[in-house]
């Protein structure tokens, strides 16, 4: 991959239980809340009630215990004490640009919905399936675009991905419960033997493995360093695959044609 510079870190920040301050509760306000609500972190609004957008106001009403509102405009420094991130919504440009000042002074990473220049990162037009998270951002130049390179990228998905991925996550753990231990033989083999499942299976069949056939596979594949097919493991742990119903109907047509031919003789036969 080329590192050409001019671009920014793309990582999945982990925010679950520390505190987010949201400035402003217009339209963009209502975006920034829900896509912190999925992080499972603390939001502190601040913003006169009669500001609220209707979004922004369902969504304090709805999740009361995670957001608290204070109904105010921001008045300093002093709403700054232990946070963690702050994204302003303002219609206030010069206020905007104070609160990124008074963040920078503390070290709080800052965005500002309306000063690209002074935020320390981007929002990215998000596509979300159960653990699976994609951010598509055009680095500040054209957002609308990112949010139709979305559109493209999710019309590809088949729909299954979200599930597959949580399967997956389960099957992983439960191979380490089996195969503890970090790096080293056991680490290399654990992490070639679930590639190949990742590989050899397809989404939907990865969706559809349940406890009984998590544990199948384990037991014929992971304990005697094979890849089963899914039809294999799928089929005998009382699950239905994507992969097995195509041959089984293939087998009761082939036993009805072949029914119908053998009567066909006997009449002509007969004739
Ligand atoms: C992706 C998305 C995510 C989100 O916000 O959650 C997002 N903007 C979205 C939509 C959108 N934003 C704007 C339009 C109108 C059309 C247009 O202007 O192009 C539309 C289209 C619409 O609304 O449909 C206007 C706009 N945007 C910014 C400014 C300030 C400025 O540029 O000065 C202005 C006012 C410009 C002006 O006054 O002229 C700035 C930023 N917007 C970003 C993200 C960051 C860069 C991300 C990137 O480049 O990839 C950045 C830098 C800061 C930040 O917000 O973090 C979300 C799509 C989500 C989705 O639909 O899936
Ligand atoms: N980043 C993006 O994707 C994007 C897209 C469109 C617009 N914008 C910019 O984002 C900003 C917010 O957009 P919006 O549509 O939500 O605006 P809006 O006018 O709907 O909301 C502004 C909010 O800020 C509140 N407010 C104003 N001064 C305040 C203060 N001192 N303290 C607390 N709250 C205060 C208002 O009460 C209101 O709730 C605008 O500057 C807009 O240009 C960004």
């Amino acid at each position: 991959m080329a590192s050409t510079g001019g671009g920014s870190l793309l990582i999945a920040w982990q925010l679950k239980d520390k505190t987010v301050l949201i400035v402003g509760g217009g339209e963009i306000a209502a975006q920034r809340i829900d896509s912190v609500l999925t992080t499972d972190a603390c939001i502190l609004l601040v913003c006169p009630s009669e500001g609220l957008s209707t979004r922004t106001a369902q969504l304090v009403s709805i999740h009361s215990t995670r957001i608290t509102h204070f109904d105010r405009l921001f008045s300093g420094r002093g709403e700054l004490t232990n946070v963690d991130m702050v994204l302003t919504a303002l219609d206030d440009n010069e206020r905007s640009r104070d609160i990124c000042e008074l963040c920078r002074e503390r070290k709080i990473p800052v965005n500002a919905a309306d000063i690209p220049d002074l935020c320390d990162f981007y929002f990215g037009a998000q596509i979300r399936d159960g653990p699976l998270q994609v951010m598509i951002s055009t680095n500040g130049n054209g957002p609308k675009l990112a949010a139709l390179v979305k559109d493209k990228i999710k019309s590809s998905f088949t729909g299954k991905e979200g599930e597959a991925i949580t399967k997956v996550g389960r099957l992983r753990s439960q191979l380490k419960e089996r195969a503890p231990g970090v790096g080293g033989a056991v680490g290399k083999k654990r992490m070639r033997w679930m590639s190949s499942i990742c590989e050899k299976w397809s989404m939907d069949d990865l969706a559809m493995l349940d406890e009984p056939a998590m544990s199948k596979l384990l037991e014929e594949g992971w304990e005697k360093n094979r890849v089963p097919s899914p039809k294999e493991i799928l089929e005998t742990s009382g699950t239905t695959t994507s992969m097995a119903i195509a041959p089984s109907h293939i087998v009761i047509s082939g036993v009805v044609v072949g029914a119908i031919c053998m009567a066909l003789t006997l009449v002509l036969k007969r004739r």
